[in-house]
């Protein structure tokens, strides 16, 4: 899965996943090279330090399913010979837009098949998205806003006396005597406040609907939403997996792999 910060990675035997990871985007001269040592068998156990299809060099020619929403990205990765791009018709979801996210789409689908339909994800990474599917596998629909890293960079890099800051596993004061907690107290507390007000509006059209929530950032949006509102527990999973779940029913489904 080619993300907005980092690329996504998930090897699978059959229809079993084996590892998961994530590296940064390389350069196309770097995805070139890559893409040699697959072809010619000499493949690298680690890249960059991250573990990288180790145990498989016995096999260059496995294939790889790519979902990308960096378009530019794409075609770098395409000039391996068993590439698969997934788009959003080999998706099998009903009404949904053509702009719409192939991320989002991979992860509403891999959730549904995996907890069930009619269901909600919550993907927390770059860009935080709500995306919503029926029990007939149609899309309600969703909305996109800033992901958590994303509004303390922005604040950051925006304004002058205020420090970039990362979030730590506790919820701050609501009513912030210090700049670093007021960032804190502000991001959060209106995030969260946002959130419920989507998760609450879901469960009335779609009681005892399973909500997932993936993404760099699900563990600690659980936490938060665990500690603040303990009334949506029962509902709410974290998965880091739901778009490989999705990408593995396309690719067997639609039989991609030929
Ligand atoms: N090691 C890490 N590197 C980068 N971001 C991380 C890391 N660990 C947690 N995060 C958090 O993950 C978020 C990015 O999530 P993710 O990696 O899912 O984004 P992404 O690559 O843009 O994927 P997507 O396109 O699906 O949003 C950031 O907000 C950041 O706070
Ligand atoms: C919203 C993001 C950036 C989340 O990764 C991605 O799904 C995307 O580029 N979507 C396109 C717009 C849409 O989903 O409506
Ligand atoms: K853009």
């Amino acid at each position: 899965m080619i993300g907005n910060s980092r690329l996504h990675w998930a090897w699978f035997a059959g229809d079993t996943l084996q590892d998961a990871w994530d590296t940064q985007h390389f350069p196309a001269a770097e995805v070139e090279s890559i893409i040699q040592h697959w072809t010619s068998g000499l493949l690298p156990t680690t890249i960059f330090g991250e573990p990288f299809l180790s145990g498989y060099s016995s096999n260059p020619y496995l294939p790889l399913y790519i979902a990308s929403v960096i378009p530019e990205q794409t075609p770098l990765w395409q000039t391996y010979p068993v590439a698969h791009v997934i788009t959003l018709e080999d998706v099998p979801l009903l009404g949904v837009y053509p702009t719409l996210g192939i991320d989002r789409a991979l992860a509403v689908l891999g959730a549904g098949e995996t907890y069930n339909y009619p269901v909600l994800v919550i993907d927390a990474g770059t860009a935080l998205t709500f995306t919503g599917v029926d029990d007939h596998r149609h899309l309600v629909g969703g909305a996109i806003l800033p992901g958590l890293k994303l509004q303390l960079e922005s604040l950051a890099h925006n304004t002058a006396a205020l420090p970039s800051i990362s979030l730590k596993r506790q919820l701050p004061n609501r009513w912030a005597i210090d700049t670093l907690t007021a960032i804190e107290s502000g991001v959060i507390y209106t995030l969260l406040a946002g959130i419920r007000e989507f998760i609450a509006d879901w469960l009335q059209r779609f009681p005892n609907s399973p909500i997932a929530l993936t993404g760099g950032d699900a563990d600690l949006l659980l936490y938060y939403l665990h500690s603040r509102y303990p009334k949506f527990y029962p509902y709410l999973v974290t998965d880091r997996h739901l778009i490989f779940w999705g990408i593995k029913f396309v690719a067997i489904t639609k039989n991609l792999a030929g």
